[in-house]
């Protein structure tokens, strides 16, 4: 098995009296997109710093590419994309004259910048005006490009969708898995956790420095135990009384229509009992808990344990 393109072990990092990060470990796979989320002051940036190498742990290891990333080798910073949560460029210069100055600066000189812009949505009338001239989206964009120059092995990105609309952000998530196809593993930071639940592979969520939970949406359901919401319309008064008669704790909330909440375990069961003669059922929906659900309960759990 190839070794993880980042690995942390333990790492903390105070500064001063304040502790950043605490005692985290994590791996980060090659073809894999892991969300990173947290409360303002969780800790994300700093994690994100410590893997750039801009700060070094106060105890603890992080490998990158299997190197030190404080080390400060070229050829890991070649293939390290970085996207800050706040993308400042110079404004004189244009898009496209942006994007050379960083592919000189990373000394991956020769890239295909015409390319990169047209592949983050910036034509060449955009790419070739200057940057005061660009929306919040457009910057955010260029920021991508400018992260994408060198066809990085580890991409960074903090908070990468703020600013974009809707469409501009199906478009990243779906250069994301066009790189991630490529083998490229994709650290991102993000409050938007809707969209995260179906695009990230795994989740990481920080609180207060610490890394309360760590996996899938299924792992972490399995590990929240959080209730499932099961709505079902039946065709007839009779399927009704049949199952207002059993013991799911049904209730009618309109005529017709009967609502529980289960357990995972008791889910099954339930789906059994509703599909017991098919004709009974007119519409059923199974609402499992989202991710926003999963994130409070791991939350209040890390509070609870601290
Ligand atoms: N250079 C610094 N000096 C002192 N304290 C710092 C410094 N950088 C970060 N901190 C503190 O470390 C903690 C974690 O900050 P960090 O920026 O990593 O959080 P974050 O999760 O990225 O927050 P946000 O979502 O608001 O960007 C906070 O309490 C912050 O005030």
């Amino acid at each position: 098995m190839t070794e993880p393109t980042v690995v942390v072990s333990k790492i903390a990092k105070h500064y001063g009296n304040v502790q950043a990060v605490r005692d985290v470990s994590f791996a980060l796979n090659e073809g894999e997109m892991v969300a990173l989320v947290g409360h303002n002051g969780a800790g994300k940036t700093t994690l994100i710093k410590l893997m750039l190498g801009l700060i070094r742990p106060s105890s603890g290891s992080i490998r990158v590419m299997g190197e030190d990333p404080a080390s400060g080798a070229v050829a890991v910073r070649q293939r390290l994309g970085y996207l800050p949560e706040s993308v400042s460029f110079h404004n004189a210069l244009t898009g496209r004259e942006t994007l050379a100055f960083y592919a000189k600066l990373k000394q991956v000189q020769g890239s295909d910048t015409v390319g990169l812009l047209e592949r983050v949505g910036l034509n060449a009338e955009a790419a070739g005006r200057p940057v005061r001239t660009y929306s919040k989206g457009m910057r955010q964009r260029l920021g991508l490009a400018q992260a994408l120059l060198g066809q990085p092995r580890l991409l960074l990105l903090d908070e990468p969708t703020s600013g974009l609309d809707p469409a501009s952000r199906r478009r990243f998530y779906d250069l994301l898995a066009e790189l991630k196809s490529k083998g490229a593993a994709i650290l991102l930071s993000s409050h938007a956790l809707t969209e995260l639940e179906d695009r990230a592979d795994r989740l990481l969520i920080v609180n207060e420095g610490v890394a309360v939970a760590d996996g899938t949406m299924d792992d972490l359901r399995g590990l929240a135990r959080l209730p499932t919401h099961v709505r079902v319309t039946l065709a007839n008064s009779r399927a009704v009384e049949r199952l207002k008669s059993e013991s799911f704790g049904w209730k009618e909330t309109v005529p017709g229509t009967l609502e529980a909440i289960v357990s995972n375990e008791e889910k099954i069961e339930l789906l059994r009992h509703v599909t017991v003669v098919p004709g009974d059922v007119a519409a059923l929906h199974i609402i499992e808990p989202t991710l926003d659900d999963l994130y409070a309960h791991f939350l209040s759990a890390g509070k609870r344990a601290a």
